[in-house]
């Protein structure tokens, strides 16, 4: 089984996403960082969704509680005031470990080295910090699988998609640090990955433990994308990992230079180099199709499991 890192602040989506990794890959830590809502209900809301699935033992190892320049916001609007949808669920017993998170992907990477990945589908601090200490985790890490960016439709601001919003220095450190890297843009997740009424209904009747779970953890999620005129609950984060596991799902990619604006008004967006404008070789493969049908389908598998 490929190894992976999951990097996230856990709330609404993560968690369907972790859920997604946890059958795709053998996931050897949960790194948390400072984005989505509150650090502590990120950290509680992953370490009862490892529990809540039966996997206590993976580790949850704590990263940075705030992005390297920046000042952000939380968005609690949109994934309930847990993150969670308000669900109060109960308080989990499993702990974090000491180790802080960029430490812990320093050292994953070179006890897995050439082997291991990152699932990213949070802002970037933990990965820029684990860079800054030392660079030549480029070389030892096998792929970044991006959530993040938007072409023109942001989520967070007109133009800027919330994880590079929140912390776009730390977003354009580790573009140009010569990772492998693959993003999923924010409108790919819109079009493809949305979960419509319909489809909502078809998930209630399927009565797993872990539909129970996707019912409950999106219901906010559900109700703000809608209310921003979304056709349903938008799944980024589960289709990035989606299309990590198999990269059929990606229909349409390319592969250009891709950097982050991180003045004012634009702070957060993406730049994408479509015409070489600046004879700078192509650091990511930017996904701009997806298969609806074919991440639905493995969803809906990852629902259905008891
Ligand atoms: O409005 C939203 N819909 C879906 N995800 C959101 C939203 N706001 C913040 N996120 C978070 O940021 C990424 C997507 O931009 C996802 O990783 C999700 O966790």
């Amino acid at each position: 089984m490929r190894k992976a890192i999951f990097d996230t602040d856990t709330a609404s989506d993560d968690a369907i996403a972790l859920m997604l990794a946890l059958d795709y890959f053998e996931v050897l830590g949960v790194t948390i960082v400072a984005g989505n809502v509150k650090f502590e209900n990120e950290v509680s809301n992953a370490l009862f969704t490892l529990e809540y699935l039966n996997k206590p033992d993976i580790p949850v190892y704590l990263g940075a509680q705030r992005p390297l320049l920046g000042q952000w916001r939380t968005v609690e609007e949109v994934h309930g005031k847990n993150g969670f949808g308000d669900w109060e669920y109960p308080s989990p017993l499993k702990k974090p470990e000491n180790e802080f998170a960029a430490d812990a992907i320093i050292r994953l990477s070179k006890e897995y080295e050439g082997e291991l990945e990152i699932l990213a589908v949070s802002p970037l601090t933990n990965i820029a910090l684990a860079y800054l200490k030392d660079s030549r985790i480029i070389n030892r890490i096998r792929k970044i699988w991006i959530m993040g960016g938007a072409f023109t439709r942001g989520n967070t601001t007109e133009i800027a998609e919330f994880n590079f919003w929140v912390d776009p220095e730390a977003a354009q450190i580790v573009l140009n640090a010569g990772f492998d890297i693959t993003i999923v843009p924010w409108e790919i997740a819109e079009e493809s990955a949305t979960i419509t009424d319909e489809e909502w209904n078809k998930i209630e009747d399927i009565n797993t433990k872990r539909s129970e779970f996707f019912l409950k953890v999106n219901r906010v999620l559900r109700e703000y994308s809608k209310s921003v005129g979304s056709r349903g609950s938008v799944h980024p984060d589960s289709l990035t990992v989606t299309i990590a596991y198999d990269n059929s799902v990606a229909i349409e990619k390319v592969s250009k230079y891709v950097n982050v604006e991180l003045c004012s008004r634009s702070r957060g967006a993406m730049l994408i180099d479509w015409y070489g404008l600046n004879k700078r070789r192509p650091n990511a493969e930017v996904v701009i199709k997806a298969d609806s049908q074919k991440f639905k389908k493995y969803l809906f598998d990852s629902l259905s499991k008891a």
